[in-house]
């Protein structure tokens, strides 16, 4: 599998096989390298984010705009089952390396083109990041307190939920050729798996001609759903989303007479007396701390969990006792706690090899031992930065 993308959502992507067992070449630009491995905090100049999204991934530093590079791949996508890239469309084609000439090579392999926009239509020439998407999915018009602007998650959101979809894309693409001989062409924009996520706004609007708004942590849904201060300053959020739960919510509360009230026989009703309900539930567990609102809520089998910081979740016994977070051997930086394979199989269990490794790590093992390039040759393409 061959992952010519960059930044996050093409590379999560990756990721996500590599934990299950594909063999994954990274492929970055010889010089610049994957932009990702300047995101987020290193320690020492060693980034951190790269030890997690690049594990399982050797690395190969490639230009792709150099045709000898060009050619490289086109070697490389012969023996290859996936290519993932997320370029600009008609930047592959550019370079000689559209879907037709990779098919040329290898007509079994599945293409998959992450984009802001999809391939196709007005904008599909945009630049485009996940925040963009965001905006345009109608997420950030959600999300953020009445009033208040809209507002962005604090982490790559919409590049992860595609970089989740690609996964399943790529999964798909694999099994229709089973059936059907052929690879596939996948065209995937940031957009659609976080419209998706979003929800069922538009047909909403087509049916009522109304459109959501922001309402903090409310939820048009149902009520109680908030998040509240415990008395030792500790968060916790409660949601209610099926019934049984909102009941033993407020008898737990002290407020079982609200139960027979006509309007909380519905979450969508009981959303519209939110302020009533938040007042019942904020109150009782203001006067508790967290670890009491924790107990209480789960003696009565009703839905509770506590705010986290990165801290608090590697700290905790349930995260701890399946394997969520787990510790890596890394070169640079001993035992590294990241997310574990992010599901358990029985029969095929996902594995983390190795940690992210750095630019070029394999280039060399990879053009001569499996593409059979000759040491002078490996040598001339460093020398003109060709490869990495
Ligand atoms: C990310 C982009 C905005 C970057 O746009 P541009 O810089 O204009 O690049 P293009 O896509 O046109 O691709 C050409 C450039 O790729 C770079 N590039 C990268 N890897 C290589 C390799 N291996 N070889 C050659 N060139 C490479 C190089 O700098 C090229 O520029 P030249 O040397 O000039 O030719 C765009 O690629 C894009 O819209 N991608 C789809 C959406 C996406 O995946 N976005 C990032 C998600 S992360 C995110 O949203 C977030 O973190 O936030």
């Amino acid at each position: 599998m061959l992952d010519a993308s960059t930044i996050l959502a093409g590379p999560l992507c990756c990721q996500i096989l590599g934990d299950q067992g594909a063999e994954v070449i990274k492929i970055e630009h010889p010089v610049n390298g994957d932009g990702m491995r300047g995101h987020g905090p290193s320690k020492d100049g060693v980034p951190l984010w790269w030890k997690e999204i690049s594990r399982n991934k050797r690395a190969l530093g490639l230009s792709l705009s150099a045709p000898e590079g060009a050619d490289i791949l086109l070697r490389l996508a012969a023996t290859a089952d996936v290519l993932v890239e997320n370029f600009r469309p008609g930047t592959l084609e550019r370079w000689g390396l559209g879907p037709d000439a990779l098919h040329a090579v290898n007509p079994r392999l599945v293409i998959v083109r992450v984009t802001g926009f999809g391939q196709q239509g007005p904008y599909a020439a945009r630049a485009g990041f996940g925040t963009l998407a965001e905006a345009m999915s109608g997420f950030a018009h959600l999300t953020g307190e009445a009033g208040g602007p809209p507002t962005l998650p604090a982490f790559g959101l919409a590049d992860s939920i595609c970089g989740i979809a690609a996964s399943s894309a790529t999964m798909m693409a694999l099994w229709a050729r089973e059936r059907t001989g052929r690879g596939e062409v996948v065209d995937l924009s940031l957009i659609e798996p976080i419209m998706a996520a979003v929800g069922p706004g538009p047909t909403v609007y087509d049916q009522l001609g109304v459109v959501g708004e922001r309402q903090g942590n409310r939820s048009s849904n149902n009520a109680p759903r908030n998040t509240y201060l415990c008395k030792d300053g500790g968060w916790v959020a409660v949601s209610t989303s099926a019934q049984r739960i909102a009941e033993r919510v407020l008898t737990l509360v002290g407020h079982p007479e609200v139960i027979d009230e006509p309007w909380f026989a519905s979450g969508r009703e009981r959303a519209q007396h939110a302020d009533l309900l938040d007042s019942y539930v904020g109150s009782w567990i203001a006067e508790r701390t967290r670890a009491e609102v924790m107990a209480e809520f789960e003696r009565v089998g009703a839905a509770v969990a506590p705010v986290y910081t990165a801290r608090d979740l590697a700290e905790d016994p349930h995260v701890q006792a399946t394997g969520m977070l787990t510790h890596v051997e890394d070169d640079d930086l001993g035992p590294v706690l990241m997310h574990n394979v992010m599901w358990r199989m029985t029969g095929a269990p996902g594995r983390i090899r190795f940690t992210g490794r750095r630019l070029g790590a394999d280039t060399d093992a990879i053009l001569q031992d499996e593409l059979g390039l000759d040491a002078g040759t490996v040598e001339d393409l460093r020398t003109r930065r060709v490869i990495a």
